[in-house]
């Protein structure tokens, strides 16, 4: 078993202030895999502490320092993927291949885009020949981050903090905090000095609240639950500093008549990708009434072909979910969602064969109407909601009423129409046709899905302050 109560803490590793030792599961056999500690008040103000410290120094460095900085860490995390890949795997449960691949390939990716934009950033700009604006990093910023895509979100709020001249104190989730432990022993190879990045675990009552209302902390990032943005909201409001939220989402995938016929197939392979553990998976499926029929079909097949398995397991199968709480959670919904909808793959209790672990069955919902419990909650489980629709105005209805708004799909082979409701959908993403995003594309929602924008140079900005100087310039 993995021993990893210590933090990072001003470039050195620290046993906690006091004893609080928490047990991390792997998920596909639910033993105990690591041991790490959570935090308490001294430990989060010695973090901040030493954060503010670093601030002074390092937010003068010049940008070709710090981005030599992150070339050397981008080269330390290359070097060290099958590391991380193995980390992830074992902590949330990601079949090593996806975590080789996605998990590590996602963070990789995003240290790619933010070079890119980093490159060609500008921190000053001429507003008037003579008054000048100034781009300056907000100070000591507080990253929480989940479970699900842990060094994908870790990496999109590091990164840019600390490039743009920021202090951070990472909290990585206590329920996967592996790859947050071996992210700091990456930054600390990488030779950032003492003090620019600390990590430390903790709960969200304990070190997660802790930091959202330090008055020391002057920014918080903030990816995981609307529950948790919510109160982390409200933690940070006595000292006023900035929030910034990505949170969950509820996609619909919108299947025109004219959409390609493998559009349901690959929907639904979409949805159950990560386990279904995925913030902006397309989770609805609204499909015209022409098509409805041979869509489900097509999405009952896909999850009835569906393998399960460990994660060790090599192969394109999916995991477990990543803990007993939401294994629990997902089947309460899914025995919802038999009261309420037609029940056409999956189901209740784990997959035939597996009896331990946190594994479950890839389920397809279909006659689903969108005021359903399964319509608007996000479940975060492999299980697809489907729901007919006549025409176009009714798609749009349809998909824009949820509370979320991060990511909507759009499947339609008519140009206009694809354009028309992409406009129309209150979401900070439209994916059409199955067309990925491009390097340093803005990722973020709109409505309950949060407020922030990451990746590439909106990311980078997130952690700007703006500084309007008069008389730069003599007239
Ligand atoms: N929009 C996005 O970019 C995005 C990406 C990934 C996950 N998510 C969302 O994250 C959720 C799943 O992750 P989770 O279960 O780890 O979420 P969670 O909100 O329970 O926990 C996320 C992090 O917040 C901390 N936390 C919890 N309560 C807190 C509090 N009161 N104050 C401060 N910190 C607190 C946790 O310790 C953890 O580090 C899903 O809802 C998913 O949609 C969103």
């Amino acid at each position: 078993m993995l021993e990893k109560r210590d933090f990072y803490i001003n470039g050195a590793w620290v046993a906690p202030a006091k004893a609080n030792d928490f047990a991390v599961i792997d998920p596909s056999t639910e033993e105990q895999c690591a041991v790490i500690s959570l935090g308490d008040q001294a430990d989060t103000d010695a973090a901040v502490n030493a954060a503010r410290a670093a601030f002074e120094s390092w937010s003068q460095t010049s940008r070709e320092e710090r981005m030599a900085l992150i070339e050397k860490l981008a080269e330390v995390y290359d070097a060290r993927q099958e590391e991380m890949a193995q980390a992830m795997s074992m902590e949330m449960g990601a079949p090593i291949a996806l975590s080789r691949a996605q998990q590590v390939g996602a963070g990789s990716w995003h240290i790619g885009g933010f070079l890119k934009a980093f490159k060609d950033f500008s921190f000053e700009k001429d507003f008037t020949s003579t008054e000048k604006t100034l781009l300056e990093p907000i100070g000591v910023c507080a990253l929480i981050t989940p479970w699900n895509w842990p060094m994908n979100q870790i990496i999109l709020k590091a990164i840019p903090a600390v490039a743009t001249g920021c202090t951070v104190v990472l909290k990585p989730s206590e329920v996967a905090p592996l790859s947050g432990h071996l992210f700091a022993e990456f930054m600390h190879e990488a030779g950032f000095p003492a003090g620019v990045f600390n990590m430390l675990n903790g709960d969200g009552p304990g070190v997660g609240s802790q930091l959202s209302s330090h008055p020391e902390v002057d920014m918080v990032s903030f990816t995981g639950s609307t529950r948790a943005g919510i109160a982390i909201s409200k933690a940070a409001a006595d000292t006023l500093k900035r929030v910034s939220l990505e949170l969950g989402g509820k996609g619909a995938n919108i299947i025109f008549e004219d959409a390609d016929p493998k559009a349901a197939k690959q929907g639904a392979i979409r949805c159950f990708r990560n386990s279904g553990q995925s913030c902006n998976a397309p989770t609805r499926m609204l499909v015209h009434k022409s098509r409805y029929d041979e869509a489900v079909e097509a999405a009952a097949d896909v999850a009835n072909n569906t393998h399960v398995g460990p994660a060790s397991e090599e192969g394109k199968h999916i995991g477990p979910v990543v803990s007993e709480v939401q294994f629990n959670k997902i089947q309460a919904l899914i025995e919802k969602g038999m009261s309420e909808a037609r029940l056409v793959a999956g189901g209740l209790g784990r997959p035939d064969g597996l009896n331990r672990g946190y594994y479950v069955k890839p389920t397809v919902f279909a006659d689903v109407t969108n005021d359903m419990t399964i319509a608007q909650e996000e479940i975060f489980g492999p299980v697809l909601s489907i729901i007919p629709f006549d025409t176009e105005e009714e798609a749009v209805a349809i998909a824009n009423d949820t509370p979320y708004g991060l990511t909507n799909y759009v499947q339609t082979t008519d140009d206009e129409k694809r354009r028309r409701v992409a406009r129309r959908l209150r979401s900070g993403m439209v994916e059409t046709n199955g067309v990925g995003f491009a390097q340093g594309s803005p990722f973020g929602g709109y409505k309950q899905s949060g407020n922030g924008r990451e990746g590439g140079a909106f990311g980078l900005e997130e952690f700007l302050e703006v500084k309007a100087v008069s008389g730069w310039a003599a007239e």
